[in-house]
């Protein structure tokens, strides 16, 4: 099927199906109109794709191949330079669309910026966000945009969607206040272990969004992440929280977004891929 703001980039190096047909729906999101530090996740999708050349598709730990797995690739979206509201909406007609054609399809969001999430969480209607992320992203408004990355889980909050947030180490006193009045807890880096996940994932109502913010890790595996933080958390803490959400929860979407970069082989998209494949491997036989 065509799809009305998409066009191709560079596609995965194992065949592919159509996404009609497909379990889980690949979608680029080359936007980073509001990030204030480190330049470079329009990049990000192109990135990441190129990144998963350097890997197997087989995973050794769960005996999958994801090459034999229903995966499309439908592109990337074309962005609204500039405006991180238009250019969700783009994500979130997309996404739409996607649904339409294929309800039991799980759209993966690479980006681009946090911002863009939003696009997908309005088009999936989720009852929960779980997101793992250095940055609470609960501003009102930051830099005069209240589109911008830096507030999309207020964005999401307000749609009146569950939160859980985990690998914080980057906030105000009034995004932590906001958490508070409104019951959203949250996880310092510091504190983040598994059986904090479960507690607070648990009782979170169905179906759930998951996404990733790469750099809720720790800046060495993220280095050109748009506003690294040092003090993350470590690739397997995060593997091991989502393996346990496609296990136990009906997840309805999943993006790995904030990824950046300026050079083909950059270490923060290869931690990208990997963490994608994971996902895929993870999801084999139970999404
Ligand atoms: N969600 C995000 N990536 N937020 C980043 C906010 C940037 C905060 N800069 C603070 C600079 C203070 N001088
Ligand atoms: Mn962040
Ligand atoms: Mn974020």
């Amino acid at each position: 099927m065509d799809f009305l703001y998409t066009y191709e980039t560079l596609k995965l190096e194992f065949p592919l199906s159509e996404p009609e047909n497909a379990k889980f729906v690949i979608l680029g999101v080359p936007f980073d109109g509001t990030t204030s530090f480190k330049p470079g996740a329009r990049f990000g999708p192109t990135l990441i794709r190129h990144a998963t050349l350097n890997l197997e598709s087989y995973i050794l730990d769960y005996d999958v191949d994801i090459a034999e797995l229903p995966i499309a690739d439908i592109g990337d979206i074309a962005v609204v330079a500039g405006d991180p509201r238009r250019t969700a909406d783009r994500v979130r007609e997309t996404v739409e669309e996607l649904k339409r054609a294929n309800p039991g399809a799980i759209p993966i969001l690479l980006g681009g910026e946090h911002s863009q999430t939003l696009g997908a969480v309005e088009a999936l209607k989720p009852a929960s966000y779980v997101v793992f992320d250095a940055h609470l992203d609960l501003r009102d408004s930051y830099e005069e945009n209240p589109y911008n990355h830096a507030c999309v889980a207020r964005r999401i909050a307000e749609l009146g969607v569950g939160e859980a947030i985990f690998g914080i180490r980057s906030g105000t006193r009034e995004e932590v206040t906001y958490a508070e009045e409104h019951g959203i807890p949250w996880v310092h880096a510091r504190d983040y272990d598994f059986d904090a996940f479960v507690e607070l994932v648990k009782p979170l109502p169905e179906p759930v969004y998951l996404s990733i913010d790469i750099d809720a890790f720790d800046l060495s595996l993220v280095p050109s992440t748009g506003t690294p933080e040092a003090g993350g958390l470590g690739f397997w803490e995060v593997v091991e929280a989502m393996e346990w959400l496609v296990e136990n929860k009906r997840l309805v979407g999943f993006d790995i977004m904030e990824v950046g970069g300026g050079e083909l082989g950059d270490i923060t998209a290869l931690t990208a891929a990997k963490l994608l494949f994971y996902f895929l491997g993870a999801g084999a036989g139970i999404l």
